[in-house]
């Protein structure tokens, strides 16, 4: 049975709607989540939401505990993991207001640890293609169903912030053929590989960063205005997902990505490692 996660960004704390609705907190190896988690049932389906900043927004991007939350993810049975972020544009025909569903990533990222592995057990994934085509797909009917704009594909350049990108940067990104720029969607889609969850990235567009002839360059009042418009197709988005799943094999095999990826011999694992990765890597250890 499918489990959907939800972990909401900026300006989206909570989902309202689930049934028997219970905030419930949990540690992990890699310490706290960013808050505790939401659980509840939606149209017969389970859900779990977690607000990636917690709630009143106390975590950076850079703070935000990236393992800690997937982790917790996997632990509380998630299979599908919705990410849900607000954006700039670099595209003129993805204005403010609309929804991209995100299939690259480009990672400038420099601060985060970026895997569950190291040391002790070795592994490598495959995130060429980081996101789970049929999850995606759900989550661009869901999106259209509640309204809004969407694009389906898009790069999603990946920001340490918390600053904001500087003009030149900006142009830069337009040139490598970005789409959108955020800060939290890298390590976060990496890690969602390793812990074999089918991962998609819905990015709320609320603003065309800094590089728009036509437009001023980003300010943080813009973007709140943008998302408080935003958030209620978002989460009408999220109440839609459960009717929208299917049981079909998904062609990137998100679920046994860790098949053939552990490297270390297993007399050399260290065997601490391998009982923290216990929840993340258990099928194959
Ligand atoms: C509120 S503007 C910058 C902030 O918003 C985005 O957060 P999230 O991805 O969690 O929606 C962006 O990545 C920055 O963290
Ligand atoms: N222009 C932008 N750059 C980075 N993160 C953002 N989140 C929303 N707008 C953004």
């Amino acid at each position: 049975m499918a489990v959907i996660g939800i972990i909401g960004g900026s300006g989206l704390y909570q989902v309202d709607g689930l049934q028997n609705a219970e905030w419930r907190a949990l540690d992990t190896p890699w310490g706290a989540p960013s808050d505790a988690l939401l659980h509840g049932m939606l149209d017969g389906t389970a859900m779990v939401f977690l607000p990636r900043h917690g709630r009143g927004h106390v975590h950076t991007p850079s703070s935000v505990p990236y393992r800690a939350n997937i982790a917790a993810m996997k632990a509380a049975g998630v299979t599908h993991l919705v990410s849900v972020s607000a954006t700039g544009s670099f595209r003129d025909d993805m204005a403010p207001g609309d929804f991209v569903i995100v299939d690259q990533f480009i990672d400038r990222t420099v601060q985060r640890a970026a895997s569950f592995f190291g040391p002790g057990l070795v592994a490598h994934v495959s995130i060429a293609h980081p996101v789970c085509p049929l999850l995606s797909a759900a989550c661009a009917d869901a999106a259209r169903g509640a309204g809004a704009t969407v694009h389906e594909g898009g790069t999603y350049l990946a920001m340490e912030g918390p600053q904001f990108s500087t003009v030149a940067e900006s142009r830069l990104y337009r040139e490598w053929g970005c789409d959108v720029i955020g800060m939290t969607n890298m390590p976060e889609a990496r890690l969602a590989r390793e812990a074999e969850l089918h991962y998609a990235s819905v990015a709320m567009i609320t603003d065309f960063d800094s590089w728009h002839p036509d437009h001023g360059s980003v300010q943080i009042t813009d973007i709140l205005r943008t998302l408080q418009g935003n958030v209620g197709r978002a989460a009408e988005m999220v109440a839609a997902l459960p009717g929208l799943l299917t049981d079909a094999a998904c062609s990137e095999g998100c679920d046994h990505a860790l098949d053939h990826a552990i490297m270390t011999a297993p007399d050399m694992r260290d065997p601490a490692m391998v009982y923290r990765m216990k929840t993340i890597a258990g099928r194959v250890l």
